[in-house]
């Protein structure tokens, strides 16, 4: 048995849902730089769900479905406030409520494709109703409904701030949230499938992968790269900072990836992302500091920044808390983890790989007495 550390390089699937290839990334054939610029979330989703862009009325149809699923079970929120919402990470909340979610919807062990379409489009439309909720009741506020009328991004906005963002913000989430929708066989995107393989429930699979996203070499890298920004402070600190922290070995948050080797293509966009918001806030030094971190990083260990790295300047500007950010990467990844559980079911077989064994061999029984 040869072994592949990480499971680095190895295919373990077929997938149409996106495609990494020679570093350019697509959602189902459609380039990420044209769909940064152009499209809505919504129609994202729809994309990934459904294999083709929509048309004006099914995006309008899907639109309103969507809104219409968003209110969530009385009970759930009731719930939330019992979490000791103080002292718990918004990500154990979200995981903790999404899995609260299966538990309150009849149809959570359904399995045919119409219950599992449902499924989707209501946890989709929850999870932002989720998220804002954890965060207002944390800071003493009451939950904001949801508005049908808003599009996705302005309404999590709404929900969060509980005053409708200015078209700029909602620009500039929406790029956010089509930026973060979907990428290939990532670990939360893998561990989704591997759940949802036993023919457990999509809620599960959720749930699952939630769980994944939270840590740091994943989806957690972006909080923490704007708690490194924060500690750095000011954009002439930032070489040494940075220096210093490399020869310590300490991995720099929002930077390298495993199969990006010349460069997240998602990355740009944030930057520009960044830049602007930076101006319009007056805080340009999130934004100088983090190219600044960029050129020595790249020039010090040839790593180039992911994902995570601009986004947190652009949501540290957008004024969310830190500790929502990671939440808000599973708002938008939640519809490529669908699109994945959809594929997975409609032509399932049990994820189960194995382990090259290296421990001991032919141990004697000791009877306890004698241990
Ligand atoms: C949405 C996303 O999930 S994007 C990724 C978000 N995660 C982060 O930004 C966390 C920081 N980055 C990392 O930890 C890694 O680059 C990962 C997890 C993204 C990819 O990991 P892998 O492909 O397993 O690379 P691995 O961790 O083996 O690193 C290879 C070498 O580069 C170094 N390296 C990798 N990333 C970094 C970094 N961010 N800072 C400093 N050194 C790094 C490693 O220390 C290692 O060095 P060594 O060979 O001297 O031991
Ligand atoms: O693909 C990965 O390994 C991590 C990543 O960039 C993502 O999930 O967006």
């Amino acid at each position: 048995m040869s072994t592949t550390k990480g499971l680095e390089g190895v295919v373990a699937t077929t997938s149409s849902v996106s495609s990494i290839i020679d570093g350019v990334l697509t959602y189902h054939g459609y380039d990420i730089d044209d769909l940064a610029d152009h499209a809505s979330f919504e129609e994202v989703i729809y994309l990934l769900w459904n294999n083709k862009l929509p048309a004006k009325e099914e995006l309008n149809t899907f639109r309103r479905e969507l809104a219409a699923a968003a209110k969530v079970p009385d009970a759930v929120l009731e719930q939330m406030r019992t979490y000791p919402i103080d002292k718990v990470h918004p990500m154990a909340a979200l995981r903790t409520a999404v899995s609260n979610l299966a538990l309150f919807d009849e149809e959570a062990d359904e399995q045919d494709e119409e219950a599992n379409r449902r499924k989707a489009l209501k946890l989709q439309a929850q999870l932002p109703t989720l998220v804002t909720a954890f965060s207002r009741i944390r800071n003493g506020k009451d939950p904001v409904a949801p508005k049908e009328e808003l599009s996705f991004a302005a309404n999590f906005l709404y929900m969060l701030n509980g005053e409708e963002p200015d078209e700029t913000s909602e620009k500039a989430f929406n790029k956010a949230l089509v930026l973060h929708a979907d990428h290939e066989l990532n670990a939360s995107t893998f561990t989704a499938r591997v759940c949802v393989a036993t023919l457990s429930d999509m809620y599960s699979g959720v749930t699952a992968a939630i769980g994944a996203l939270k840590g740091p070499l994943h989806g957690g890298a972006n909080e923490r790269v704007m708690g490194m920004l924060s500690e750095i402070g000011e954009v002439d600190k930032a070489e040494s900072y940075i220096k210093d922290a490399l020869a310590r070995k300490v991995k720099i948050m929002g930077f390298g990836h495993r199969v990006y080797k010349n460069g997240d293509p998602r990355a740009k966009h944030l930057k520009e992302m960044s830049r602007q918001l930076t101006e319009v806030t007056g805080e340009s030094k999130w934004y100088d500091m983090s190219v600044k971190i960029d050129e020595i990083v790249t020039n010090e260990k040839g790593l180039l920044p992911n994902v995570d790295f601009y986004s947190a300047s652009v949501y540290h500007s957008l004024g969310i808390e830190h500790d929502i950010f990671t939440p808000i990467f599973a708002v938008s990844r939640i519809s490529g983890w669908i699109a994945h559980i959809l594929e997975q079911f409609e032509n399932n077989r049990l994820i189960r790989p194995r382990a090259e064994y290296t421990g001991p061999d032919h141990q004697e029984w000791v009877p306890l007495e004698k241990r």
